[in-house]
């Protein structure tokens, strides 16, 4: 290995030491706003949910006495006294020998212990013909059947993704207390570029960096905003910093890392030690950089510094920027990929692997018969966004491996949720424009 190299998981550990001096901060929001955040408290439930016991039927609540030995052949016939549907939340008794229309999650009437779904009825709303005899509390939910009041239903530290959302929201929370997710801006650097929906020129580039890293941080939840550097000049760069640390988390930058005569993030974050640059021993990504700003306030902000190249950046996203950031955020899986962020595959291809530096290959994934097998998504060049676009995974090629052979296995870090697994298998959409 190239001995001034500093190796990938060794970065990683320094990135995750620096932002981890950083208080993370605990905010009250109105709980739909805690979607993607991580609870800092216990929720308890104010209420039983259900409140009161409620029908998992469309049919007619009864007193099961009533309707003993009721079949096909020999229906019991009692008079329709109301109706309830969903919603209706005035108290309604049911009395000894009648029956009254309910539908699905409405109250069960006080009085009736079980309910006759409609199929078993001749469906009348002056009397009805029941068909069959009930079970025991048939098709009555009883309140507090999910979750009772005074229960802790979510502990401290989880996670709130679609699921506990609707559990947050099911037991009448209004605001919940949650680790602020670090609120990131994503400022890309660069005389060439361009702005999203411009045609490239001659020596013209188009800003992929900002849209790609803002996208896959929303993906993984956090907001984040795009910035884009007034230039390579430094002082203009300096005042863009001063600004942007003001109104966010963590600062993200691409480009201006290398060893250009217009480098202007290293030339200007270099000064008075305030990031610290050096070369990683991976491939794409080398040379990266991390360090810390204050705001006027007094505020740390981590700064993470990635190369310009497209696929680096999004690269040096998923193995630094994204494990800080779960680390910032508290997130339960910790700073590393969770597992479901990876597979394990086997490798189809062959290929060689550069020497001493962890290679993290654009692959794509299919199913073989032991399991996820892999192969080369295309060119593996810094530049080329083709190959990272059909890529279903990174897989990761350790440093000391020179050359992959097929039949190895590697650690692939996906790209996507396979669940959605949208390169290989769907067809081209038909052609349509729009205005
Ligand atoms: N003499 C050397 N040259 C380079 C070295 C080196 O060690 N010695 N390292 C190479 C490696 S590896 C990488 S990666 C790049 C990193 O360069 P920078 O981080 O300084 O980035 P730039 O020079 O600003 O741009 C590189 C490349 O990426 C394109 N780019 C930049 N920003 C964007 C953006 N927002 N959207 C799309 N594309 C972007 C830019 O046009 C360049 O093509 O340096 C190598 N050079
Ligand atoms: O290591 Mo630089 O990140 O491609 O090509």
């Amino acid at each position: 290995m190239a001995s001034d190299l500093v190796p990938l998981e060794q970065h990683r550990a320094a990135v995750l030491a620096a932002c981890g001096q950083v208080p993370r901060r605990v905010v009250t929001v109105p709980v739909l706003e805690a979607h993607g955040a991580v609870l800092a408290e216990d929720v308890v439930s104010a209420v039983d949910v259900p409140v009161c016991a409620n029908s998992a039927m469309d049919g007619y609540a009864v007193r099961r006495a009533d309707v003993l030995g009721a079949s096909a052949e020999r229906p019991v016939v009692l008079p329709v006294t109301d109706d309830v549907p969903a919603g209706r939340t005035d108290l309604v008794t049911l009395a000894p020998g009648t029956a009254i229309r309910i539908m699905t999650g409405a109250p069960v009437p006080e009085g009736a212990d079980a309910v006759i779904p409609v199929e078993l009825t001749d469906r009348r709303t002056d009397q009805v013909r029941l068909l069959a005899e009930p079970r025991p509390a048939a098709h009555v939910r009883p309140a507090g059947d999910d979750v009772r009041r005074g229960q802790v239903v979510l502990a401290a530290g989880t996670l709130v993704d679609a699921r506990v959302l609707a559990l947050l929201v099911s037991v009448g929370r209004p605001q919940v207390a949650v680790v602020a997710p670090p609120r990131v801006t994503v400022l890309t650097t660069g005389d060439e570029l361009l702005e999203p929906g411009a045609l490239p020129g001659h020596g013209e580039v188009v800003d992929s960096n900002g849209p790609m890293l803002v996208a896959a941080l929303r993906e993984h939840g956090f907001p984040a905003v795009r910035a884009r550097a007034a230039g390579d000049d430094e002082a203009a760069f300096e005042r863009t910093l001063t600004e942007l640390v003001e109104g966010c988390d963590v600062l993200v930058t691409t480009g201006g890392v290398s060893a250009g005569a217009y480098d202007v993030v290293k030339a200007v974050l270099s000064r008075g030690g305030r990031a610290t640059f050096r070369g990683v021993a991976m491939q794409p990504g080398k040379p990266q950089g991390f360090g810390t700003l204050e705001a006027a306030d007094g505020r740390r902000v981590p700064v993470l510094t990635l190369p310009g190249n497209p696929v680096s950046a999004m690269v040096s996203y998923l193995v630094f920027v994204l494990p800080a950031l779960r680390q910032l955020a508290a997130h339960p899986a910790g700073p590393d990929a969770a597992d479901r962020d990876q597979v394990v595959a086997v490798a189809d291809d062959a290929w060689r692997a550069p020497a001493g530096r962890t290679q993290l290959a654009r692959v794509t994934l299919h199913r073989g018969d032991g399991g996820w097998r892999l192969r080369l998504a295309g060119g593996q060049g810094s530049h080329m966004l083709g190959a990272l676009a059909a890529a279903d995974a990174l897989a990761v090629v350790p440093a000391a491996v020179e050359e992959v052979r097929p039949g190895m296995p590697l650690t692939c870090l996906l790209l996507h949720p396979l669940a959605t697994h949208p390169t290989s298998s769907h067809p081209a959409p038909e052609q349509e424009s729009r205005p």
